[in-house]
């Protein structure tokens, strides 16, 4: 299960993303917002950041203006690995390295067609453990106080 989120500066890309998932029956859940009446991004990224914790969706899509708000928001919670890309080599390398499981998008930044490429990039990559899991273990120890 895909988690989706946007604000109005990302509802564009939400729903350009949710088309290819359903067309491609890719089962996904949409967090709004449905229209370009603005709305604060913070609610929507910890709805899709705590679906994602939780284990309701394996992976999290927040798109809002820059990508950025969203995933200051997202990586606030406790297991999330939230990332901001806007080229594809870096939507590879947050999975192979930084096992990210939420994407962050902008509006303002990328087109349609890009965003639903970088997705389809974000969910046929894989994690490369190794060296990568004991650095990913540190994140989680920040979480946790411990370093
Ligand atoms: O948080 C952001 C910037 O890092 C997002 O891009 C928001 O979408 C943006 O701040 C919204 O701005 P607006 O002027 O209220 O449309």
């Amino acid at each position: 299960m895909i988690l989706l989120g946007a604000d109005h500066g990302g509802v564009g890309l939400k729903d350009a993303i949710k088309n290819y998932l359903e067309q491609n029956h890719i089962a996904c859940k949409d967090f709004g917002t449905f229209d370009t009446e603005s709305v604060d991004y913070v609610p929507i990224a910890s709805k899709v950041a705590h679906g994602v914790a939780n284990g309701e969706g394996e992976f999290g899509i927040l798109c809002c203006g820059t990508g950025i708000g969203m995933s200051m928001a997202a990586n606030k919670v406790q297991g999330v690995r939230a990332a901001v890309c806007s080229d594809p080599y870096c939507v590879e390398m947050t999975r192979r390295h930084n096992n990210a499981n939420v994407l962050c998008m902008g509006g303002r930044v990328i087109d349609e067609q890009k965003a639903v490429e970088f997705v389809k990039i974000f969910l046929s990559t894989g994690f490369e453990g190794g060296r990568h899991q004991r650095r990913v273990d540190q994140i989680a120890a920040v979480e946790r106080g411990e370093l």
